[in-house]
């Protein structure tokens, strides 16, 4: 016990230190910085970040955060009574295992304006209006079970002053946020910034894709400007604010249950490949110091609005660490792997992003890209292959065409393929590619990025989705005209038995 009295008490020293070495960086700061400049590269899983903002917004600096405080240098319940300055949303069970932990903490300013721990806000009472689109418990009272192949053309900018909240929409999901246990994939259409209110989901994390209108998202660690053909990780329980740099603006949003994302493993690709650790960025530390009367935090809880009144910003941190934290990730430095010689592979080879279930390599849901990339297979019909799967495929287009679909899938779009639903190419793709004959040279797919969010559990779909003026009908239609290219050759039968 004593021991680890010892322990800590040289933690608290290296933090004092730190915390000196803080404020004599400061002074030397002296350029100002962009919003672009913002981020900051880290391994973030392995050994966590920390950004500090040294008091006058626009200006800061950035710094290494030393090695020995980039592992939780307290137990939970001490970071919580660390410093009268600090706060920690954290992610950790209190009986986690140590290498499972994630956890943060936030400096909040003590000067010149008193501490705000986000405690201080006034009762939560449901928002006015909700959001009836969006729900987190699927089940029939609010989805219904489809085998069908869906397929929805991209949705108008809205007619009225709409925000992100607003804007958002579930197209499908399956479990519950209150079980800990599923996932919702959303959309959003949105025109107008978020005014005067943050965001706060309570029930998951989400990954924002956005297809259309740069997004600036600041969020309690600081801003991040993300831009079609990027994507935002905004995990569960930080508060957000989402500003449109462009209007409109659309995108995709997968809202997982439970469990967080994280880098597949690269099994026999061995250590290069993917996505590189190096490029997922999490933002400066940022913060505003106004009073503002009347700010409302609208916080998802169990896929409901509720909205707490404070006077004050909730993005008053200037500084914080750890490995909990949003991030931001730029599809093309996403480095694709595919097959050099023959056959076609799996899309689970071009995986982003994923969140497991305690079954290894059963996915809650895979974040899978389909990049430019030189095609190169021999002997090999190069498209997809036609399928039945057992995992559901929702896919999105950011721009450009999708190799499968010469026709209706669009950029801004979205389609289903449900549990062992067939699907493939549409026939005008399969009778492009049959026309090529057996024996092309290398093509390279340009002008694309296309993106799958593939899950182990099945979707329903919300009535919102089924009832959409921009679910397209004619679906179907895609396929119809499909026939063989087969011809019977005396070959063929002389593997017979
Ligand atoms: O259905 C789709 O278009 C996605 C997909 C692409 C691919 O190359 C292989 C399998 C698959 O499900
Ligand atoms: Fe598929």
């Amino acid at each position: 016990m004593r021991k680890a009295n010892r322990k800590l008490e040289s933690e608290r020293n290296r933090a004092a230190k730190f915390k000196r070495r803080t404020k004599s960086d400061a002074k030397q700061v002296k350029n100002e910085e962009k919003i672009t400049n913002e981020c900051e590269s880290t391994e973030k899983e392995e050994e966590g970040a920390c950004s500090v903002n040294h008091g006058q917004t626009n200006r800061r600096r950035r710094f290494q955060l030393p090695f020995w405080l980039r592992k939780p240098p307290f137990i939970r319940s001490s970071c919580r009574s660390f410093a009268g300055g600090a706060e920690q949303p954290s992610h950790m069970p209190l009986r986690s295992l140590r290498r499972a932990n994630l956890w943060h903490l936030l400096h909040l300013p003590s000067q010149p304006q008193p501490l705000q721990p986000s405690v201080t806000h006034q009762p939560f009472q449901p928002r006015v209006p909700g959001n009836k689109r969006i729900f987190s418990e699927f089940n029939n009272s609010n989805s219904s079970a489809n085998p069908t192949q869906l397929r929805w053309k991209p949705m108008d900018a809205p007619d009225s002053p709409t925000d992100f909240i607003d804007g958002l929409s579930t197209v499908c999901g399956s479990g519950s946020s209150f079980m800990r246990h599923g996932y919702a994939i959303h959309m959003y259409a949105a025109n107008k910034s978020m005014e005067n209110c943050a965001f706060c989901n309570a029930d998951g994390d989400f990954l924002i894709v956005p297809q259309q209108g740069r997004l600036l998202i600041t969020t309690e660690c600081g801003r991040l400007k993300v831009s079609p053909g990027e994507i935002a990780i905004l995990p569960q329980g930080f508060r957000f604010s989402v500003n449109l740099l462009d209007s409109p603006s659309r995108g995709y949003v997968a809202e997982i249950f439970g469990t967080h994302f994280q880098l597949p493993d690269l099994g026999p690709i061995g250590a290069n490949g993917l996505a590189a650790p190096r490029d997922f960025l999490v933002p400066t530390a940022w913060f505003e110091n106004k009073s503002y009367p009347g700010y409302t935090v609208v916080q998802k809880f169990g896929g409901e609005l509720f909205a707490a009144v404070q006077d004050f910003s909730p993005f008053n941190v200037v500084a914080w660490h750890g490995n909990y934290c949003p991030y931001k990730y730029d599809l093309s430095k996403f480095c694709p792997y595919n097959t050099v010689l023959f056959d076609h592979s799996d899309p689970s080879i071009n995986t982003v992003l994923t969140a497991p279930t305690d079954k290894p390599g059963v996915a809650l849901l895979d974040f899978v890209i389909f990049p430019p990339r030189w095609l190169v297979a021999e002997h090999t019909f190069r498209p997809p292959y036609y399928h039945r799967n057992c995992m559901s495929e929702f896919m999105g287009l950011i721009h450009g065409g999708y190799e499968a679909k010469a026709d209706g899938f669009l950029p801004g779009g979205a389609s289903l393929h449900n549990c062992m639903t067939p699907h493939g190419p549409d026939t005008k793709s399969y009778e492009a590619t049959i026309d090529r004959g057996n024996d092309i040279g290398p093509s390279k797919i340009t002008d694309t990025m296309a993106f799958m969010f593939e899950s182990s559990l099945i979707p329903r779909i919300s009535q919102w989705a089924l009832e959409s003026p921009f679910l397209d009908q004619d679906y179907y239609q895609c396929w119809i005209g499909l026939r063989s290219h087969f011809t019977e050759t005396e070959t063929c039968h002389e593997n017979q038995p």
